[in-house]
């Protein structure tokens, strides 16, 4: 567990990145940061690993303040995955992927070889593993990306805008990638996006953020979209407008949904006659 208490960032050029933020993110789910940009959400997630320090406030990890943590050793814990991958052009795929755990002691032997399961893991090909990253395409430097973030086989995995820019069909794998690794692995992620549809695909709790980091609302996708806690909320998620947007239409046969473009989305189900 990941608990925020009142925290604040203030940049040294005066930015008010985040003001008060309070948050508790459940071990073994994945929460999603979800705002727009510069709402404070890489701000958030890079004060997780002490990439930034707060200027007030406390964050916990499993009930203890991450200050009495050394930033290297932390920061080396925490899997982050960040948008465009963030490999080391020069360094192989493989050895991309176990730098960290050479870092940390392991045996450089070993790391390969873990690095190569970790290929696995992801979907890749070990064929790929002697390549370098501009050797690679978007989504494959992405999922390398992942094993990188993984490699250190971490409990925390903080991934940002991983999937920021790839094409549609390769992000839409990824994301199902993301949730099958969740699953399989047990991972707590902190995933950050503007995006509300990958939000609410990939959030068992979502966290909608106005700027300086202001909860508009947190909650399961189901909680928020049953029940959207603002006018600002419910048009960030679409529900006036949009894909999420569904009206009845009658029809000589019973009721079917359409969409806000007038193509039907599915029947109602269990209407009374
Ligand atoms: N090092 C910095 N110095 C000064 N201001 C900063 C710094 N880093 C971020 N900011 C500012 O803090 C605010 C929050 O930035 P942050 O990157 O956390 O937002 P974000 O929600 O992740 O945005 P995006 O989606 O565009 O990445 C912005 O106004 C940004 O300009």
């Amino acid at each position: 567990m990941i608990e925020f208490r009142s925290v604040s960032k203030v940049f040294p050029d005066g930015t008010h990145a985040v003001d008060d933020f309070s948050l508790v993110i459940p071990a073994r789910k994945t929460t999603v940061l979800v705002g727009s940009s510069g709402s404070g959400k890489t701000t958030l997630l890079r004060m997780i690993n002490r990439m930034v320090e707060p200027s007030s406030g406390e964050i916990e990890i499993d009930g203890e303040s991450i200050l009495s943590r050394d930033p290297v050793q932390l920061r080396r814990s925490i899997g982050y995955v960040m948008q465009n991958s963030g490999l080391l052009p020069h360094f192989k795929v493989i050895d991309n992927v176990a730098t960290v755990p050479i870092l940390t002691g392991v045996p450089r032997k070993t790391a390969r070889a873990q690095a190569l399961e970790l290929l696995d893991t992801v979907g890749l090909n070990r064929d790929l593993a002697n390549r370098y990253p501009s050797q690679l395409s978007g989504g494959q430097q992405q999922r390398v990306g992942v094993a990188r973030g993984l490699a250190a086989n971490p409990n925390i995995l903080l991934m940002d805008e991983p999937f920021g820019a790839v094409d549609p069909i390769v992000r839409a794998d990824l994301q199902q990638e993301t949730i099958r690794l969740q699953r399989d692995l047990d991972k707590t992620v902190v995933f950050v996006t503007h995006d509300i549809d990958e939000a609410f695909l990939l959030g068992d709790q979502v966290v909608i953020l106005e700027k300086g980091a202001k909860i508009a609302q947190v909650g399961s996708p189901t909680e928020i979209v049953e029940n959207p806690a603002s006018d600002f909320v419910a048009d960030f998620i679409g529900i006036k407008h949009g894909k999420r947007a569904l009206t009845i239409k009658k029809t000589a046969h019973g009721s079917i949904l359409v969409d806000s473009e007038g193509r039907a989305a599915g029947v109602l189900a269990g209407e009374a006659p």
